[in-house]
């Protein structure tokens, strides 16, 4: 599953140097940061409704797509920052066994 994630990831860094006018990774890195940022919540808008849609309808492929568009952007977003999938994979690999109730408790120690 998370070999998709890291082949993306290798093709992201390397549209790092592609042609803006042929890739559209690069079109975003030439507009820079915050378009990428305004993409990641554009998508998170967009996966939102889709699924309050699905709640209502029962019709996943929508909130399927737009959480596929969210996912690439972030990515899009943590190639900008030199950061991966297996950053962000690590770190919930650390929070295994460890309830989210737990977690927030000790945060406010
Ligand atoms: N996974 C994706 C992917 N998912 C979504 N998108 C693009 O993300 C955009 C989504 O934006 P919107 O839906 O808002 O559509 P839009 O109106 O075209 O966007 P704006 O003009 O508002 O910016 C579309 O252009 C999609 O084609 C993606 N573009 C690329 N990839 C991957 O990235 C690789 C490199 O892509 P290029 O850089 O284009 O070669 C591809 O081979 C794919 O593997």
């Amino acid at each position: 599953m998370s070999d998709v994630l890291e082949r993306l990831a290798q093709v992201l860094e390397a549209r790092k140097e592609a042609d803006p006018e042929t890739s559209y990774v690069a079109s975003l890195h030439a507009k820079g940061l915050n378009k990428i940022l305004e993409k990641v919540g554009e998508e998170c808008t967009e996966t939102l409704l889709a699924a309050k849609d699905a709640e209502l309808s029962g019709e996943t492929r929508d909130v399927i797509y737009e959480t596929a568009d969210l996912w690439f952007h972030s990515m899009v977003m943590l190639s900008r920052l030199g950061l991966g999938p297996n950053d962000v994979i690590e770190e919930l690999g650390r929070r295994f066994d460890l309830s989210g109730l737990e977690e927030k408790a000790s945060r406010e120690q």
